[in-house]
């Protein structure tokens, strides 16, 4: 029997990242890891969705709100009504004209989406007892056609052609299931390369992931180029020792062509910080150092701007990555279509959920660029495990060019945790995980719940008191 909506939990979560350091770029160098959260119940007391959206503190509370209003939409539906056509679903839950006018497709508003998409698609998956990424393989091409977002892409990829693909993938979907079951989805780590630790730690959490396996290493930059190259030079000589570096990195993948003699590879992510002729010239005198590519090297929505960066860094053997600002699939269409990135950085929850991701996925596979999820933030790489299995399961049928962000922090908090395998790739997520990895156990809501888990109430009251001392601002509190 099918269930229906009846009504739905918000939670405004946030994680003191700030106070280590962790998350720190040159754009954005405090920032407390934060999920805006939603548990969508249904008139069936075992079946319930959780979705979330990232952001990186002040202004989750916001989203919440757009969360809420989004959500509303679902309150008395039918379950099998909306996931029988998650297509439909999708344009329903963003054609309220009234909140479309708010964005249309971008900001708050289509991240509150990602989240409520996000939670009916973790939902649809328990209610098939299956982890998301088994959900979305074993739907036939027709079915995940009709499970994604066409409108304003058809100039670049029309559903009769998703499905001319799709069909060609078919047969191979079993023997890549069962290769990457036993292999693992290649990654690369971020978490040693924050620009708020000091060298001596990005030295020691280099070494530390090289002897965990990986063999791509990320590291930000913008903020000075001299420290920048001195910082380079150190995972350098960290990754490109042998002594430390037993993985190598296929020769015959893209990042291959830029990997140093051991194998490794190295990539750089500026957080949008330059204007374009400044990203040009940072990155051409961080040549030596060998980047796969540079992320982010000026504002997400300058299309023309990375095409040319992209054009002026190719002598150099760099590429340009972006995406984790890219707010919706035309964005993303334009980056393709004017060959203005290498690899194609989806964000699960920046794009309104799974049925715009698989918008991008299936267009990014057209114009053959890989697809390499962004994952730095809470809950990010729980969710694109799933995303990156579907893609290269389903619709790219390639996993040889691609790596998945990794970073290691707070996945201690959900109650099926994203885990990396001992080649330093990630494993995919068991048939006992139902859904998309993203529910919290309650202990993160007690302690980090804004403001009145045990961690926020206790550092607020702190902060009260200092300001009454005047000792203002000690404890790492910018709320
Ligand atoms: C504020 C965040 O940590 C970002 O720095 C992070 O998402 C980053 O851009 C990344 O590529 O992981
Ligand atoms: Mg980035």
């Amino acid at each position: 029997m099918s269930a229906k909506i009846t009504h739905f939990d918000i939670h405004d979560v946030r994680f003191p990242t700030s106070l280590t350091g962790d998350g720190s770029d040159a754009m954005n160098a405090a920032c407390d890891y934060s999920s805006a959260y939603i548990a969508l119940h249904t008139s069936d007391p075992t079946l319930t969705g959780y979705g979330m959206t990232f952001t990186i503190g002040r202004g989750n509370d916001i989203v919440c709100s757009a969360i809420a209003a989004v959500a509303q939409q679902l309150v008395g539906k039918d379950t099998e009504e909306l996931f029988a056509d998650m297509g439909k679903t999708w344009s329903f839950l963003l054609s309220d004209s009234q909140l479309r006018w708010i964005g249309p497709e971008k900001g708050v508003i289509h991240i509150a989406s990602g989240a409520v998409d996000n939670a009916l698609w973790d939902m649809y998956a328990r209610s098939r007892k299956k982890p998301l990424w088994k959900l979305v393989v074993d739907m036939t091409p027709e079915e995940l056609v009709r499970s994604t977002a066409f409108r304003y892409i058809t100039d670049a990829i029309t559903p009769e052609e998703a499905l001319a693909m799709l069909k060609e993938r078919e047969a191979g979907k079993k023997e890549r299931e069962a290769k990457v079951r036993e292999l693992g989805y290649p990654a690369y780590v971020t978490s040693a390369g924050w620009l708020g630790y000091d060298d001596a730690k990005i030295a020691r959490l280099t070494k530390d992931a090289v002897q965990q396996g990986f063999n791509h290493f990320k590291m930000k930059v913008g903020q000075s180029l001299e420290k920048d190259l001195k910082r380079a030079r150190i995972i350098r000589n960290i990754i490109d020792n042998p002594e430390y570096t037993t993985k190598k990195v296929d020769p015959k993948s893209i990042a291959g062509k830029n990997a140093g003699p051991t194998g490794s590879v190295f990539m750089i992510d500026a957080n949008q910080v330059w204007d374009v002729q400044q990203a040009i010239d940072f990155v051409t005198a961080m040549a030596d150092v060998k980047p796969w590519f540079i992320e982010e090297p000026t504002a997400p929505d300058d299309i023309l701007g990375h095409a040319k960066i992209r054009k002026a860094l190719k002598p150099y053997g760099i590429g340009v990555a972006t995406g984790e600002h890219g707010h919706n699939r035309i964005l993303f269409k334009q980056l393709l279509q004017a060959e203005a990135i290498d690899v194609c950085q989806i964000d699960s929850c920046r794009l309104a959920g799974v049925t715009e991701v698989l918008s991008v996925l299936l267009m990014a596979a057209k114009f053959g660029v890989p697809v390499c999820p962004h994952a730095g933030g809470v809950g990010l790489c729980e969710y694109v495990i799933h995303l990156s299995l579907i893609d290269y399961i389903a619709v790219s049928g390639s996993m040889e060019r691609n790596v998945l962000e990794y970073v290691d922090h707070l996945h201690e908090h959900f109650i099926y945790p994203c885990s990396i395998n001992q080649n330093g790739r990630y494993n995919v997520p068991s048939n006992e995980a139902e859904g998309y990895s993203i529910q919290f156990k309650e202990s993160a809501f007690a302690e980090f719940e804004y403001p009145h888990g045990t961690y926020w109430a206790g550092a607020l009251a702190e902060q009260q008191k200092e300001k009454a001392n005047g000792t203002n601002g000690v404890n790492g509190v910018h709320h």
